[in-house]
């Protein structure tokens, strides 16, 4: 219960909330029911049937309906006499400015992706707004929190990138399966249905009449003279079969490793594969995303695990319903985990190919998860990360700075749950968003154009949207709809240059200026010539650097990727091991059953008794204060210890 003083803070509190979806669905009931009366709520997204497992403020009959607004009418009903303002639109529109974020007392997050969080991070840091941040994966999740001046920033911490796989791996050795998958999704969907025109890693072969292989890039094509089942069995026996014999015929790759299987079509399928009779495409064919091999084969479980038999039928049947029912989206798919055909179709080329190198068969509900990097969400996670927001939100509003904490939510190696709260971080001195620091770019300006610079660095690393550049007062760069035809043209023709052949040469020594005038952010960035660079570890042709972590001895925040590397870890973790983009956090304690310690003291023992933790023999209580009512509770073999969650 909020004491008086916090409800009055509450009553008066003007809230803004990014996002309505998992987290934001229980943030806005939470904050509702603890007394705040003026919140207001941005989300760009309508409610998805997969949404309505977890978003409970939505119902089927919401389903295509702005979420902002949906949430907004649920919540009213319980509490009719508070003002809810919905905004179904993007967080990046310019309506949303730094005039618009100056309005509120505290903005809250609940989003899914890093672009988003960045952008929200930096209007609040130039409105000096509060953000209480947020995210989760599966049982993992934090919430964090930013006051300009008094702690870390949302980027004082770099995020790590996505998890990638060496292009080898994924075209010649896959040892897992989500090899298959990135190899079924990125390659091969992406060939048959997508952009033909684009750079493609898939080294198919075909074989000629007599037998011998030939290198073939258009067997992707459907020939005049063939069916769409002799085209998809022609497609079969090149990626499954021949490639493979080809791939095999290079022995040191396979010298301590176990050789695939090719598989031909003929020893799987021997006869026609005819239409299956009494299909439901009748049923199902109104709505592309429903259209379903599976349906049309009478295939219903998505937990099941095809034979190599049913992954080749449903690996036929898709390719035929998406040149016969698709047929104005091939040559322009894009793979999306929630169209129903694309994922039953790559789960059945990673299967197949699993079965050819040996690699264990998984479902549709597997593949799926994996192909569209979903951890699957835990409705209670939710609930307790919007619980814990609420309550940093009461400390921000009241000014509280001593008892703001950031509080990690852990699923430990033991499957035990850990809270665990820690002191904000100070900001980082090198971060180049709070801070003033420069960044340091290393590219060779005579070979580097400015649209790599611009592509690269300053949208992709640097998540700017309407990026400005200059070097010293010259302008070089900038996007805007409202750019004179002139000034666009130069503009165009820049980015087409070398960066040591631009009107305003950029050389070693030149500093560039960057700014985003919709985020009202804006950084230097030094740059140094270098004449060459590692094709493997630095594919950028070009390297950002000048931006540090905070040291982890100190205070370390690491990061667990949420959907894109969007949330944190917890602290002590900086060795955390990265396993299919879920960190895997190790245990960091060495204290006796019951003691308390500053959780300080325990981050920073070095010996870590963490075998015994993991074996179940000890239990931690984390008191970060001495007291304070931030505990954190591990359990391991006596399941009566004191339990104590804020
Ligand atoms: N730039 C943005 N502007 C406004 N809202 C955003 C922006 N980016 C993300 N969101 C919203 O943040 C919410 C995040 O919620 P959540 O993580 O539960 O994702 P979801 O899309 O609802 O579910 P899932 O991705 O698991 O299917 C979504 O409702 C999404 O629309
Ligand atoms: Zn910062």
């Amino acid at each position: 219960m909020a004491s008086e003083e916090q409800l009055k803070t509450i009553e008066g509190a003007k809230v803004l909330m990014v996002g309505a979806g998992g987290i934001g669905c229980e943030l806005l009931k939470t904050l509702a029911l603890s007394g705040f009366r003026d919140i207001h709520i941005i989300d760009m997204d309508t409610i998805e049937v997969s949404n309505l497992n977890r978003q409970f403020l939505f119902r089927q009959s919401h389903v295509g309906q702005s979420k902002a607004k949906v949430a907004r009418d649920a919540v009213l009903k319980f509490r009719p006499n508070i003002n809810i303002t919905p905004y179904h639109a993007n967080v990046k529109d310019p309506m949303f400015n730094m005039e618009f974020f100056k309005d509120f007392n505290v903005v809250l997050n609940g989003l899914d992706n890093l672009d988003a969080r960045r952008h929200v991070n930096r209007l609040c840091l130039a409105a000096e707004v509060p953000l209480v941040e947020s995210g989760t994966t599966g049982f993992l999740g934090q919430v964090t929190v930013h006051v300009k001046g008094k702690t870390e920033c949302y980027e004082c911490q770099p995020k790590p990138t996505p998890k990638t796989y060496p292009v080898c791996t994924i075209t010649s050795t896959p040892s897992k399966f989500v090899h298959c998958i990135v190899w079924a999704k990125d390659l091969l969907f992406a060939k048959l249905f997508g952009d033909r025109t684009r750079e493609n890693d898939l080294y198919v072969r075909s074989s000629d009449a007599d037998g011998s292989v030939k290198h073939s890039e258009d067997i992707f094509e459907q020939s005049a003279d063939e069916d769409l089942e002799q085209y998809g069995r022609k497609i079969y026996d090149n990626i499954f079969g021949h490639s493979i014999e080809a791939t095999l015929s290079n022995e040191e790759t396979w010298r301590n490793r176990n050789k695939p299987k090719p598989i031909y079509i003929r020893d799987v399928l021997p006869h026609k594969f005819a239409k299956p009779n009494g299909s439901s495409e009748e049923n199902c064919a109104n709505d592309d995303t429903n259209i379903s091999a599976m349906a049309s084969l009478g295939l219903k479980n998505p937990q099941d695990v095809w034979s190599l038999e049913e992954s080749t039928r449903i690996f036929m049947e898709a390719l035929r319903l998406f040149n016969e029912k698709r047929k104005k989206d091939v040559g322009s798919l894009i793979f999306d985990k929630d169209d129903q055909l694309a994922v039953e179709f790559v789960t059945a080329a990673a299967n197949i190919r699993a079965s050819s190198f040996g690699i264990p068969l998984h479902s549709l509900f597997e593949a799926k998860g994996i192909a569209g990097n979903i951890v699957h969400a835990v409705a209670t996670t939710n609930a307790i990360i919007a619980g814990l927001i609420v309550i940093e939100a009461i400390k921000v509003l009241q000014g509280d700075a001593k008892k703001y904490r950031m509080t990690y939510c852990v699923e430990h190696p033991l499957r035990k749950m850990l809270l665990m709260p820690v002191e904000p971080f100070e900001p980082n001195k090198s971060c180049y968003v709070c801070s003033e620091t420069p960044l340091l770019l290393e590219v060779n300006t005579r070979r580097s154009k400015l649209r790599d610079v611009v592509e690269k660095i300053v949208r992709s690393k640097l998540g700017m949207n309407f990026p400005l550049i200059m070097q010293g007062s010259n302008l070089i760069f900038e996007v805007g709809d409202d750019l004179e035809e002139d000034i666009a043209a130069s503009y165009a023709s820049n980015l087409e240059k070398v960066l040591s052949e631009l009107p305003a040469p950029v050389t070693g020594g030149t500093m560039l200026t960057v700014e985003d005038l919709q985020q009202e952010f804006s950084c230097n960035i030094n740059i140094k010539h270098r004449e060459e660079f590692d094709e493997e570890t630095e594919p950028d042709g070009m390297v950002l650097s000048g931006w540090t972590p905070a040291a982890p001895t100190e205070k370390a925040a690491h990061a667990i990727s949420n959907g894109e590397g969007t949330s944190s870890a917890p602290p002590g973790t900086s060795e955390a091991e990265i396993v299919d983009d879920v960190e895997i956090v190790p245990a960091q304690t060495d204290v006796p059953v019951g003691t308390k310690r500053k959780l300080t003291e325990i981050l920073n023992s070095k010996d870590g008794g963490s075998d015994d933790v993991r074996q179940g023999k000890r239990a931690i209580e984390v008191d970060d204060n001495g007291g304070d009512d931030d505990v954190v509770l591990m359990l391991e073999e006596n399941p009566e210890k004191k339990k104590r969650l804020q």
